[in-house]
């Protein structure tokens, strides 16, 4: 079994964050792992309150994973701040695990600033050079580039001007777009376009995480990028299909949707 990293924080509601990534990596077939870097206090309708683990601990739990135990594939969601930042970029040049999944995680669905906006510049210059590959949302893209996003050529442009600051791969993802749920990956010379209709759904809490936790799954189960992020792409939209009309706001994804159906727990 491989095993694989989740660097993010705590989501109290379970559809975003550590909590989506470690059902994510189960989903997969890896054995999960976490370092959390901040709990939240949130649910479906909100976030409340944020408090931010200390650098120190923050260190400690990368060292405790890495100097036991193999890590196949590490994927790193809300950063918060620049100390956290620093520190997660220390560890991953010290122990350089194979495969980065970074998802530069900004803002929330309902609007809170995950990553404390004097953040930014720490999230571009100290993370995107040693992500193998980063997987923005169009509003992510806009922040990192400075250009504005209203079409998929726009967020061709973008990918370009992600690639030339350090990522070996960039998805800019288009769940947000108005038409189709378009992501485009690109390699550094070619952009694949991966399209699935729009599922009009409200149900779409921790898509983000989901993906990108399904990247480094199947990375570390040896696919190549290409491969992993299609099998993304797919694992993606059935959990948005079967997604859970959990809360009074934006409910979250089913992660075992296929498993459950496949072992016969689900039967209709
Ligand atoms: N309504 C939808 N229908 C189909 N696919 C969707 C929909 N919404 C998002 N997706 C897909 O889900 C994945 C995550 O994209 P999205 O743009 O929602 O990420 P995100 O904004 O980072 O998510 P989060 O809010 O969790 O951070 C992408 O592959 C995107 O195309
Ligand atoms: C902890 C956490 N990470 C990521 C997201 C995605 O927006 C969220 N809502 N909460």
């Amino acid at each position: 079994m491989k095993n694989v990293l989740t660097i993010a924080g705590s989501d109290s509601s379970g559809g975003a964050g550590i909590q989506a990534d470690l059902k994510t990596f189960s989903a997969h077939g890896v054995f999960g792992m976490s370092v959390i870097t901040a709990v939240t206090a949130q649910n479906t309708q909100g976030v409340f309150a944020v408090e931010d683990i200390s650098p120190e601990l923050i260190a400690k739990q990368i060292e405790s994973i890495f100097e036991d135990i193999r890590v196949h594939a590490v994927k790193i969601g809300m950063v918060s701040k620049i100390e956290t930042i620093k520190t997660i970029a220390e560890g991953l040049k010290k122990y350089k695990p194979d495969n980065v999944v970074l998802d530069p995680v900004m803002v929330s669905k309902s609007g809170y600033h995950l990553l404390k906006p004097e953040a930014k510049e720490a999230l571009i210059n100290k993370l995107l050079p040693l992500a193998t590959i980063v997987t923005p949302n169009i509003h992510e893209a806009e922040v990192i580039t400075g250009i504005k996003i209203n079409s998929l050529k726009d967020m061709e442009k973008a990918a370009y001007l992600i690639k030339n600051m350090g990522p070996k791969y960039v998805l800019v993802k288009g769940g947000h777009l108005e038409e189709n749920a378009t992501d485009l990956l690109f390699d550094g010379n070619n952009i694949e376009t991966l399209t699935t209709k729009k599922i009009n759904t409200k149900n779409t809490h921790g898509t983000g995480c989901t993906l990108s936790s399904a990247i480094a799954s199947n990375l570390a189960n040896g696919y190549s990028i290409h491969e992993a992020v299609k099998l993304s792409k797919e694992y993606i939209t059935t959990a948005i299909e079967n997604s859970l009309d959990i809360g009074k706001g934006v409910g979250p994804t089913h992660h075992f949707y296929t498993l459950y159906k496949r072992s016969g727990v689900i039967n209709e």
